[in-house]
């Protein structure tokens, strides 16, 4: 193999840490050798990659890579580790004879702008020589792409064909201090897979703060220490800092700890605007709903009379976007994630006010100033109640670093920070929980067995996750048919559950629609419940969505027909999903249709585009593709066959709609968005729980109870006329 690293262009310094073993490469900051591009625009985006610091660890970078096995590689936000490592792996000859070489995110928003970046800045065409692939949208070509990004979630999922992984030569992983569930199920893997492939390179990008532990993950442990480790690619990780960044961040704080940080982060836009120079504000709140009253509040004062208020042009950014999205530009082409990455119009100010989606790896070109809540929605799982909570939390000092990084970028910037410094040097924890302890795991769990992981409790994580979710994970599957009594997959079911890129007890409803005729159905409602929401949502005009909602709630429906009456609507959410993705294709697929029916167009767009992807992975699987015409029956049962689990039966003599799960006898609601809001049909399953101030249930079916013990009579038990039993 080539040597990529050209001695006399930098004089690395290997030093060992106290620990003895992990290597800290300290380099002189003397420029690379590289040469520039001899093109107008190419050239303009050539000499701003050569400004970026990693720019002047390109060679030191090359030289680990060549005789390291792992690199870490920690650097500030903006220094270029993204857009410009993948960049110079393909020039040092990385992707040559075939190979590819692989960048992950945990993000999907951030794959896509990467990959753009990387695309522009090689010049070439995005989906070619640089490509990406997230879950149900592969940007690629096959032998042509030679650099891909793609979300960790998806290369786990490219190990079940491939569980070696071989076609790519090198592995970076970013953004590892993220410590999202996949990346460390993938770190876990590709410490494996390294020792089948030691020709094998990965690199792991991250924050300073997780480097060590990181190091200290992939250090050889004894057994595999020994013999050869003076052999190229060495196995000892190396670590390597591409210190400097690209613009300066100034750093404000607010005197006082604030009461209200939404009041808060409206102000101080609203001082920045009125005070400093042009540029654009990233604000950084928790989710959908302070996101929306924000921006409510800003186009409100932006409307004010006072004219050095106007200017504002507010633009939410949150995963699912669309549902915002069409709010704002109905019917337009245009979508809103397009306004976010376009430049801002002369004259205006944009305000992009986002959750933590923007908190890595994106680059928002106008962006000058940040301000930053100090909180952001975290997942927390309780494996007794089987119940993920989304709740609102501070943030860490790693995550707050990102979010200033979002400015100083292009320009230097400021960054207004909505807590006290003090409690950011002595209260902030450093790092955040990683997921993998705070999230249910049954999806994870399966994906490992799939691979062959049969010991998952003594697979070598990064960070171990609790007992009792695994044990819990390991009862759904098996409950499902998953698991065998050895906890080992089940064939076919297992198998076939585990490759359907859905959630599994969604897989296994679909397997079921496959023995009960309605597979053509079931493959609609798999991909409306992929996207976050089909409906726009618009401020002020809750009652017409809901009415929009109810007019597809009966089985039997025409969107001109007047409301149907509840006593109708017994059929549930999943039902009405197919009445809205039937009137979508009669309109001929009209955004006109989807905006008189308060139907979100571009998420309709993603429903057929999903359907398609999810019918070829149930063809491979032999799954019967028929319709089941009108018989809802057919689709409520092949539902109830996947979330039988999560039953309900509704509290007699309450007023308030109360349910009970059959499994742990907790209070549960239908969520005011179902059409079975206000209904009380006595039995339903549901497809997930929120908490709020209850426990609310979403996208809820009615059932017969007897199908409980049809389809799961190893879960259920008849016990007389209306009472069953686990
Ligand atoms: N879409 C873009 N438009 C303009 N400049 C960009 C764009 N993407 C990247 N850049 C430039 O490249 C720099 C490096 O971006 P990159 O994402 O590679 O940094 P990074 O070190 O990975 O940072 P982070 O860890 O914050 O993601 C940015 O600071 C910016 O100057």
């Amino acid at each position: 193999m080539a040597k990529f690293w050209k001695p006399g262009t930098e004089k690395p310094r290997l030093v060992e840490d106290e620990d003895g073993g992990v290597l800290f490469l300290y380099s002189s900051s003397s420029s690379s050798s590289s040469s520039s591009s001899t093109f107008g625009f190419a050239n303009n985006l050539q000499n701003q990659r050569q400004r970026l610091p990693v720019y002047k660890r390109k060679d030191a970078i090359l030289f680990l890579v060549e005789n390291y096995a792992t690199t870490i590689i920690v650097g500030e936000t903006g220094s270029g580790k993204t857009t410009q490592i993948p960049q110079y792996l393909n020039e040092g000859g990385w992707s040559d004879d075939g190979h590819v070489i692989a960048c992950t995110q945990p993000r999907r928003l951030a794959v896509q702008s990467v990959a753009s970046r990387v695309a522009e800045e090689m010049g070439v065409k995005l989906g070619e020589e640089v490509g990406y692939v997230i879950r149900f949208e592969d940007v690629t070509t096959p032998g042509v792409t030679r650099v891909k990004f793609l979300t960790d979630g998806v290369l786990l999922r490219e190990m079940m064909d491939d569980p070696l992984l071989s076609k790519y030569s090198v592995i970076m992983v970013d953004e590892a201090h993220e410590r999202s569930i996949s990346t460390d199920v993938v770190l876990g893997l590709l410490k494996k897979i390294q020792r089948r492939r030691p020709e094998l390179r990965l690199i792991i990008s991250s924050a300073t703060i997780e480097a060590k532990s990181i190091a200290s993950f992939f250090r050889p442990s004894k057994k595999h220490r020994g013999a050869g480790d003076d052999v190229v690619p060495k196995r000892e990780p190396a670590i390597i800092s591409a210190e400097g960044r690209g613009f300066t961040v100034g750093i404000n704080y607010v005197q006082e700890p604030v009461a209200d940080y939404l009041q808060a982060a409206v102000s101080t836009v609203m001082l920045i605007h009125k005070q400093q120079a042009a540029g654009d504000i990233l604000v950084f709140l928790t989710g959908q709903d302070d996101i929306d009253a924000a921006a409510q509040l800003l186009n409100e004062e932006a409307q004010s009379s006072d004219r050095s208020t106007g200017g504002l042009l507010v633009l939410p950014l949150y995963s699912g976007l669309s549902r915002a999205d069409q709010a704002r530009i109905l019917s337009s082409s245009v979508t809103l994630q397009d306004l976010v990455f376009s430049p801002t119009p002369r004259g205006k100010r944009k305000v992009i006010i986002s959750t933590n989606i923007a908190e890595t790896s994106l680059t928002l070109e106008g962006i000058v100033y940040v301000v930053d809540s100090g909180f952001s929605k975290q997942r927390f799982y309780d494996p007794i109640s089987d119940i993920e909570n989304l709740v609102v939390a501070p943030i860490s000092k790693a995550s707050a670093r990102q979010r200033a990084g979002r400015a100083g970028r292009v320009r230097p910037g400021k960054c207004y920070r909505l807590y006290t410094e003090e409690y950011f040097v002595n209260e902030m924890p450093a790092e955040g929980i990683p997921e993998m302890q705070r999230s249910n795991l049954v999806s994870c769990v399966i994906q490992l067995k799939a691979l062959g992981i049969d010991n998952i409790l003594g697979f070598d994580w990064p960070a171990s996750p609790s007992p009792e979710a695994m044990i819990r994970a390991l009862e759904i599957l098996y409950s499902l048919g998953v698991l065998d009594d050895d906890a080992k997959l089940t064939s076919p079911t297992g198998f076939q559950v585990a490759e359907i890129p859905l959630d599994p007890m969604l897989s296994k409803a679909m397997l079921a629609s496959g023995e009960l005729g309605c597979s053509e159905e079931m493959l609609t409602i798999a991909a409306a419940l992929s996207v976050q929401s089909i409906w726009i949502s618009i401020r002020g005009a809750q009652k017409q969505l809901d009415e929009a909602r109810l007019r597809f709630a009966a089985a039997e429906v025409s969107p001109s027909a007047p409301l149907y009456s509840p006593m109708l609507r017994t059929q549930g959410d999943h039902v009405t999903f197919l009445n809205v993705y039937k009137g979508f294709l009669q309109s001929g697929k009209s955004s006109k249709w989807c905006h008189k029916n308060f139907v979100n167009y571009h998420a309709m767009k993603k429903v057929l585009e999903t359907r398609e992807q999810l019918k070829r992975t149930a063809q491979r699987l032999g799954i019967i593709l028929k319709s089941c015409d009108k018989d809802m029956q057919a689709v409520r049962k092949a539902i109830t066959a996947g979330f039988f689990a999560n039953a309900c039966h509704i509290e007699p003599y309450t007023h308030e709609g109360k349910f009970k799960t059959v499994r742990t006898s907790e209070d549960v609601y239908i969520h005011p968005s179902s059409v079975l809001f206000r209904v009380n049909p006595k039995w339903v399953v549901y497809h997930s729980l929120v908490s709020t101030d209850r426990r609310y249930m979403r996208n809820v079916v009615t059932i017969d109870p007897a199908w409980l013990v049809e389809v799961a009579p190893h879960y259920y038990q008849y016990q007389g006329p209306g009472s069953l039993n686990r």
